[in-house]
């Protein structure tokens, strides 16, 4: 079945759910209503990314959501789940040849059409533009307007997404202007519980009912 690329999309960040929280905060991200869940984990550490990452596909499983691995080809065909590639993370063309052609891959664009007409014409599923904020998490991401939103809704058929420092308050802006999907790291995992994931998970995922 084709994965619906619309809503909350749940980024995990492994500094910020150290000490035992990744499991039980993406799980109350998936209950909350995330759709998509991307592990990024930028670790050189092979063995607890794989252990992590199957731990993260078996929820995925469970709540009906799609689990979608940052970076990592081999990984993201090991478990036959999502990628999604920076521009200098490889191939997306490659990337779509090796996983086939049902599975969600998406690609980083920054603030340019250029690299979404690259990624499209290359299979991607979706499109990322950002930072549209100052993020917590990249504060050195290359900045985007919602302007752009407007000009890529109008370019593009395949779905938007929206990233780089999305709150509960600025969110709804991007949606309006286009956006199919926001992509979340520190305004939904910086909380002190489990609950408190859940709560604004279902929170970013009502601006989309
Ligand atoms: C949904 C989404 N959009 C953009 C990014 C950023 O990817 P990239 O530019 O490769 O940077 P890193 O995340 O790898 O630091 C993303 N991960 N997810
Ligand atoms: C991973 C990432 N990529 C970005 C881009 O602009 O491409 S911004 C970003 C960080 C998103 O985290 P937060 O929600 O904490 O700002
Ligand atoms: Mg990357």
């Amino acid at each position: 079945m084709t994965a619906a690329l619309r809503g909350l999309y749940a980024i995990t960040d492994t500094p910020l759910l150290a000490d035992g929280k990744l499991l039980p905060y993406a799980e109350a991200a998936l209950i909350g209503g995330a759709r998509l869940l991307q592990y990024r984990d930028k670790s050189g550490d092979a063995v607890r990314r794989l252990d992590e990452a199957q731990a993260l596909a078996e929820l995925c499983q469970r709540h009906g959501a799609t689990l979608i691995i940052n970076d990592d080809l081999e990984l993201a065909a090991h478990l036959g789940v999502g990628l999604h590639l920076g521009q200098t993370d490889g191939s997306l063309a490659a990337a779509r040849a090796r996983l086939g052609a049902e599975v969600v891959i998406g690609g980083t664009c920054h603030a340019q059409l250029e690299l979404a007409e690259c990624a499209v014409a290359e299979g991607a599923s979706y499109i990322a533009f950002g930072r549209f904020f100052n993020s917590n998490t990249k504060p050195g991401a290359p900045a985007a307007t919602v302007e752009l939103l407007d000009q890529a809704r109008a370019r593009f058929a395949q779905p938007i997404v929206a990233i780089g420092g999305v709150t509960l308050d600025n969110a709804p802006g991007l949606i309006a202007r286009g956006a199919s999907m926001v992509a979340v790291i520190h305004a939904l995992f910086a909380a002190d519980s489990a609950l408190e994931v859940q709560d604004r998970a279902r929170a970013f995922a009502a601006l989309f009912d």
